[in-house]
């Protein structure tokens, strides 16, 4: 499968933000990944889909949205109609993870099943053929810039057993403090996209973004 970057906005300049979207796009990704946090689930409030929806316009970027909040149910035909092309929703206090994935399904969009750092690859063990991607957290919700999580390495590993076993084609994304190094490790495990937020937009500089973003790519594509 094809290796990606989503560069996550969360640490970017949030009154340029058509500029900081703009940046990473010239600078050659495929995807733009999306936090949106209610500051329930994930203790911090990020932005939700008017902010989405004022970039849709600025952007051909494939929109992958991570919905880090409570009732994700009541949303999903909202950020549909923002624009996300991917909507991604945690399995933590989801009852009915199944209807949420068809609720997704049937607006022809993708979904993605999101898993924190301590929750068990177990709990999606009876809905890995219905979902296109997993997100496997390496730092616990709510912040860009945090420490990655080592612990994730083996999750990766055995995810990817687990899609093997399956003889089905599903996306491993890694989300939370990745940088060349811890890139390379989770390629290594099995992951194949790559959310990179602190690393890109801790600068200012396009050129220094365009820079990280190469460094980046250079990680996972060259074994
Ligand atoms: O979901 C997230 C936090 O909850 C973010 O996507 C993630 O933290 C990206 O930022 P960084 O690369 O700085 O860790
Ligand atoms: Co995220």
């Amino acid at each position: 499968m094809k290796n990606m970057i989503a560069p996550s906005i969360l640490n970017a300049d949030f009154a340029n933000l058509k500029r900081e979207v703009e940046a990473v796009e010239n600078a050659g990704v495929d995807y733009l990944h999306l936090d949106v946090m209610d500051g329930e689930f994930a203790p911090s409030i990020s932005f939700g889909d008017q902010v989405i929806s004022a970039l849709r316009s600025h952007s051909h970027l494939f929109f992958d949205v991570h919905l880090m909040i409570q009732h994700p149910e009541r949303y999903i035909s909202t950020f549909i109609a923002a624009g996300a092309d991917s909507i991604t929703v945690h399995v933590e206090g989801n009852a009915h993870l199944h209807r949420l994935i068809y609720q997704v399904k049937s607006a022809n969009k993708q979904v993605a099943v999101a898993l924190n750092p301590a929750t068990p690859l177990e709990v999606i063990k009876h809905i890995i053929r219905d979902v296109d991607m997993v997100l496997l957290m390496s730092v616990n919700p709510g912040f860009g810039g945090q420490r990655f999580i080592p612990e994730v390495i083996p999750k990766i590993q055995e995810l990817r057993d687990m899609i093997e076993k399956s003889h089905v084609e599903v996306n491993i994304e890694v989300d939370g403090g990745i940088t060349p190094e811890t890139a390379k490790q989770c390629l290594d495990a099995g992951a194949n996209i790559f959310v990179v937020g602190s690393y890109i937009y801790k600068h200012r500089n396009d050129a220094d973004k365009k820079h990280a973003i190469k460094t980046i790519r250079r990680a996972i594509n060259h074994p």
